[in-house]
């Protein structure tokens, strides 16, 4: 349902934690290694393969000149979202963030912050949410617990203030 792409197994660390985000939200997903880069034809195929694929959502994660989400948005009239990585290459972060970010216009890319995987994998969830019911009720569920948690955070302060 969602493809979770990256442009080097050196960025599986972060974007591991948009597949963690989907798991957690009960949604499909594959991972895999492509890069714009090293494996032009490799992307070619598989952003023009998406949709008939089944797929409804891509995340693309890349770091330095990230140009993976940017190309493969340029393929597909699915969402992207992208996702800077600050990876070796990467001189400060800054970089990612504007290879993915300034996209010409009529090609967007929803681009999360730097290393914002799960914020991607929640986002994927919530376009897919839009019109499935079912996985628009556990994300209010995941929105519910959000709160719950900063209850036990003010709660938390609370006793730190007191003693
Ligand atoms: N930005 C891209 C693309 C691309 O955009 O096509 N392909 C690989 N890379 C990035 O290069 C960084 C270093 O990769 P290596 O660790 O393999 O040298 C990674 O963050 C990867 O996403």
């Amino acid at each position: 349902m969602v493809g979770i792409i990256m442009g080097s197994l050196s960025d599986r660390k972060i974007m591991q934690q948009a597949a963690d985000a989907l798991s957690e939200l009960g949604i499909a997903f594959e991972m895999e290694i492509v890069s714009a880069h090293r494996t032009p034809e490799r992307m070619l195929e598989y952003a023009s393969t998406a949709r008939s694929r089944g797929l409804q959502v891509i995340i693309a994660g890349a770091g330095g000149a990230a140009h993976l989400p940017g190309m493969v948005a340029s393929l597909t009239s699915l969402p992207v979202i992208g996702v800077p990585v600050l990876s070796s290459n990467s001189i400060d972060g800054w970089d990612s963030v504007l290879s993915i970010l300034q996209m010409p216009s009529g090609v967007p890319v929803a681009t999360v912050a730097l290393d914002g995987a799960r914020n991607a994998g929640i986002l994927a969830a919530q376009i897919i949410g839009a019109t499935d019911p079912a996985v628009g009720k556990r994300l209010d569920l995941f929105k519910e617990g959000l709160k719950e948690k900063v209850a036990v955070m003010n709660e938390e302060l609370r006793n730190h203030l007191g003693s």
